[in-house]
């Protein structure tokens, strides 16, 4: 038997964030491969009209857990939601429940966060720094608790070219931020975070950092790790290739793609694209509370979960992968047909804005209006362009993360675990990974269905040709133009025309 599936058996887990993108795929695979696990606590709160227990039942009736049914059908017995809002300043948790928690909790994955690059200063720093503070508080008055795992990123120092797998100090100690948040108002928080943030390129990544630091502090007391992954993409083999169902990193830019919006990027091809499925950050993050726990390192450890320095990929690489799956598979009822270039010069790439983004949205929101409809592609450009902006910063550059300590828990798994918790990124095929995350985003983002493909080449078609008309006349305006304006222009067309009449 798989020695840490064993480890995990008649365990009391706690995750947070279990509603996101990496938490179901977490929690699916801790029920699929260690059914013997005693209970799942998740801390979730309502949202957007559904209850804590219709976000649950929304999950486990996803395609996701298709496959965790089959082997653990009495999941919804092992799984608790405890309503909490890591917003808040005791995290919203009830007396009863935070009784239970404290008293059965043998190990923590924290993976909850603000992804979003352009939240507020406030709210980064109170989910990401304020609420890691809280959970690990609550940790360390749980007797159980075994071990505790924080959620990181890779780019929480991505102000250092090369990164290895330490806690690096931060300019400024997280509790004077912290601290500050308290008594500044938003206007002011607003006018000194360029300040605060410095090198860093989003509140996003700085407040990461801060919650790496606050994590390290609280090591002397418990037993912690962090685990940095990169770009987090879709599911590479498990439960099966393509799964996702966010927008966030790599997908909203190849939604935008084949849709036939975003037509080129400010990109560097041959920078690498340091992306990660999520189901090897989950083998790794699993691995990693097995080795804490039984193990018991003496000093809390950090694992890079990357992919650049053990089997690299370039933008360019996956740029046109993703423009051929489109060929074979596209998107259905395409603005354009999907089209994109990378640049690394800023005018161009100002160029392709005007021409390219800006100039067909206009007209065709121009067009809407004439017909007595609402424009509506502007805004839609506008939220795309805004995308693109937050992420060049990543797609331009390059970082070494060093692996030592992943590879050491790669070397000290039996072959079984090394088999069933593989995080072994030199076995991924980017060209196959790529061709399933684009046909995962169609179906299970988008949902549309591959019967639709004969019917989204055929609009394709007719893009195309509606595309030849529309330049042609373009072409003969502007010809029309100039015969009447330059001299020069009306002795070429009198010269090619008798040749015409030959
Ligand atoms: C030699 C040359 C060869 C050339 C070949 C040619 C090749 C060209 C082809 C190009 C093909 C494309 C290639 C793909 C490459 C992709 C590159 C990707 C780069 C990715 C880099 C990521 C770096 C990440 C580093 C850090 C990693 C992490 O640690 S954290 C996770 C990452 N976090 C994020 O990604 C969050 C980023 N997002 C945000 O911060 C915000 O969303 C925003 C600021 C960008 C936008 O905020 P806004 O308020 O405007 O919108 P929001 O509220 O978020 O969304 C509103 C609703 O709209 C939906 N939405 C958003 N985007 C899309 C979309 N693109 N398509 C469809 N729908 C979208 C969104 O879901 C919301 O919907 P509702 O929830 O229903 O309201
Ligand atoms: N995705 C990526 O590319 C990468 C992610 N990471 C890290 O991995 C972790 C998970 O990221 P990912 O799954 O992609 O993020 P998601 O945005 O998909 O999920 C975030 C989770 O946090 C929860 N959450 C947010 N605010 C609160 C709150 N106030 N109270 C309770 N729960 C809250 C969300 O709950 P709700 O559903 O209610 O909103 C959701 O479950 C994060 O720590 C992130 O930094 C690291 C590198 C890359």
């Amino acid at each position: 038997m798989s020695t840490i599936a064993a480890f995990y058996e008649g365990k009391s887990i706690l995750i947070t964030g279990a509603t996101g993108f990496l938490g179901k795929v977490l929690m699916e695979k801790l029920f699929r491969t260690c059914p013997g696990l005693k209970v799942i606590y998740i801390l979730v709160r309502p949202k957007a009209g559904h209850t804590l227990q219709q976000r649950v039942v929304q999950i486990l009736n996803s395609k996701l857990f298709e496959k965790v049914k089959e082997v653990c059908p009495n999941v919804h017995e092992k799984i608790r939601a405890i309503k909490s809002d890591l917003n808040h300043s005791d995290l919203a948790i009830s007396k009863e429940d935070m009784q239970e928690l404290l008293s059965c909790t043998d190990i923590i994955f924290h993976c909850a966060a603000t992804v979003r690059f352009d939240d507020h200063l406030r709210h980064a720093v109170q989910l990401n720094v304020i609420a890691t503070q809280k959970l690990l508080l609550m940790a360390s008055q749980m007797p159980k608790l075994k071990a505790f795992i924080h959620l990181s990123t890779a780019f929480s120092n991505c102000n250092l070219k090369h990164i290895d797998e330490v806690v690096y100090p931060c300019p400024v100690e997280p509790k004077k931020i912290i601290d500050s948040m308290e008594w500044l108002d938003d206007a002011i928080i607003d006018e000194i975070t360029p300040k605060l943030i410095g090198d860093w390129p989003n509140t996003y990544t700085y407040s990461k950092a801060l919650g790496e630091t606050v994590v390290h502090q609280e090591s002397g007391r418990l037993n912690t790790a962090i685990v940095r992954p990169s770009i987090v993409g879709a599911t590479w083999q498990e439960p099966f290739p393509g799964w996702v169902d966010n927008t966030n990193g790599p997908s909203g830019l190849i939604i935008a793609t084949g849709k036939g919006f975003l037509r080129g990027l400010r990109a560097t091809p041959m920078a690498v694209a340091d992306m990660i499925p999520v189901d090897t950050v989950v083998n790794l993050t699993l691995a990693v509370g097995w080795y804490t726990a039984v193990h018991r390192p003496k000093s809390s450890l950090v694992y890079h979960c990357t992919s650049g320095n053990l089997n690299p990929c370039y933008w360019g690489k996956i740029g046109f992968q993703v423009l051929a799956v489109f060929e074979k598979v596209p998107f259905e009822k395409a603005f354009r047909r999907p089209n994109a270039g990378l640049t690394v010069n800023t005018i161009t790439s100002q160029y392709w804005n005007a021409i390219n983004h800006w100039a067909p949205v206009i007209l065709y929101d121009f067009y809407l209006r004439l017909t007595g409809r609402k424009p509506r592609m502007t805004k839609l450009m506008n939220r795309i362009l805004k995308m693109v902006s937050m992420l060049e910063y990543f797609i331009n550059r390059s970082w070494e993360w060093s692996t030592d300590n992943t590879e050491m828990l790669m070397s000290t798994l039996t072959p079984e675990d090394q088999r069933i918790f593989n995080f072994d990124v030199r076995q991924l095929n980017w060209l196959d990974y790529i061709e399933n995350y684009v046909l995962g985003i169609k179906k299970y983002l988008l949902k549309e269905d591959m019967a639709g493909v004969p019917e989204a080449k055929q609009h394709l078609k007719r893009l195309r040709n509606i595309h030849y008309l529309f330049n042609t006349a373009l072409f003969l305006i502007a010809w029309r133009l100039l015969i009447a304006r330059s001299q020069v222009a009306r002795n070429v067309w009198f010269f090619i025309c008798p040749l015409y009449n030959l």
